[in-house]
């Protein structure tokens, strides 16, 4: 078990992309061989400046290990940007599990990797939480919970608060809204068109409400057996990989991260990207990028924010599913708030969307896991 710490700057909230060359902000990796599964585990946890790290699980493939490492330096730091302007005392943190390409793993395998994960995030002690990600679900976390109590997010029937897509897919709605009101005058989306990359937990149900509420669709996923899913909500199926070519009102990104490259970028036929995927821009430079060519993009720690949220507000005593989901709602507010800002100081939403993080993140007396918040599995 090898585990690193840094101390994390406000400053290096700004930085680009994690490459070999950037310093390591994180206040703790913790990278571990799971001793059932075989297969390599890393948590990073970013920040608890603001309160216990919060922060799914992602089971995924990658090249290498590192990449799979890589991969959770960048999603955890966005945790922090998230939580922070989600207005949510926690910090940010991730864990992913890696899954070599070409290898699936069974479902004896995938049991192992989740008690595996339970024992490192028990060895964290309190100061990261994980839940669902890409990868994992609510009956995964149950499995997690054998060995630790920090996990979120599991099945109702194990008195949880099951999984968070519906308030994560409601904040991305909100944010379409609030989107679609900035670059036509209008909230309305009926006649209106979206692309949605990814037909998932997230992006299936926005793209049944957006198909609900008169919106015409192009959908299309890496697993062409969503197909299915695209006729039985009348949306138009592409094969992957050409989408952002099409023109459209919306452009919605619910796969992996990284769609927006600037190839990508350069091609888009859209006034706005708002979609659910964590670590959209493939580089901190897209955000300006876009911005360059006029197209308004949702921060995605801004719009994804909502079952974080959830997970949140649903694991405190007496909580009120009526308030959670005005909370949810209020993303698309947050979001408005952060493109008025972004116009009136000629920056782009990324920059204003960081600095509402950053803002929060300044003002608030340091969380330290000795404050004993009481944290248990949800
Ligand atoms: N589930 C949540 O509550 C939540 C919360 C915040 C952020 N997110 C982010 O939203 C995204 C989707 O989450 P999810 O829970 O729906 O995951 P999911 O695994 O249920 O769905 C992702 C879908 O995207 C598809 N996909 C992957 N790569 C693709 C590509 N290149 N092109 C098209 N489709 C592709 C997959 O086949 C899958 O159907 C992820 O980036 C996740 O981190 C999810």
């Amino acid at each position: 078990m090898t585990s690193f710490h840094a101390d994390a700057s406000l400053d290096a909230l700004h930085a680009a992309s994690i490459d070999h060359e950037t310093v390591l902000d994180h206040e703790t990796v913790l990278i571990t061989r799971g001793q059932r599964s075989g297969l390599t585990i890393s948590v990073a946890v970013h920040s608890t400046r603001l309160g216990p790290a919060l922060g799914g699980a992602r089971v995924w493939h990658y090249p290498t290990w590192r990449d799979a490492v890589e991969d959770s330096l960048r999603l955890s730091r966005g945790m922090t940007l998230k939580n922070a302007a989600a207005g949510l005392n926690r910090g940010g943190g991730k864990s992913v599990v890696f899954v070599p390409d070409g290898e699936t793993l069974d479902p004896e395998r995938k049991r192992l990797a989740m008690l595996d994960l339970g024992d490192a995030v028990e060895s964290l002690a309190g100061r990261y939480q994980t839940a669902e990600d890409v990868g994992t679900n609510a009956a995964d976390m149950a499995i997690v919970a054998e060995r630790t109590s920090h996990v979120s997010g599991l099945p109702a029937d194990r008195g949880g608060v099951g999984e968070p897509s519906d308030a994560t897919a409601q904040g991305v709605y909100a944010s379409i809204v609030a989107s679609l009101e900035t670059v036509t005058g209008s909230p309305l989306l009926a006649g209106r068109h979206a692309t949605i990359s990814g037909l998932g937990q997230v992006g299936s149900r926005l793209a049944r409400r957006l198909s609900d509420e008169g919106m015409s669709l192009i959908v299309t996923d890496v697993n062409p057996a969503r197909r299915a899913f695209a006729e039985e909500i009348s949306a138009s199926w592409i094969d992957p990989g050409d989408e952002h070519l099409f023109e459209t009102d919306v452009f919605v990104p619910c796969g992996v991260g990284g769609a927006l490259t600037a190839e990508v970028i350069s091609e888009l036929r859209c006034a706005a990207v708002v979609g659910a995927a964590n670590n959209q821009l493939a580089d901190q430079g897209g955000a300006e990028q876009l911005a360059d060519r006029g197209i308004l993009w949702a921060p995605d720690f801004i719009a994804n924010a909502g079952g974080v949220i959830y997970l949140d507000m649903a694991s405190r005593p007496g909580a009120d599913l009526t308030a959670i989901l005005a909370c949810v709602d209020d993303i698309g507010r947050t979001l408005s708030a952060v493109y008025r800002d972004a116009a009136a100081r000629s920056v782009t939403t990324l920059a204003a969307a960081e600095k509402l993080a950053a803002d929060r993140l300044d003002a608030a007396v340091p969380w330290t896991a000795t404050q004993g918040q009481v944290l248990q599995s949800v």
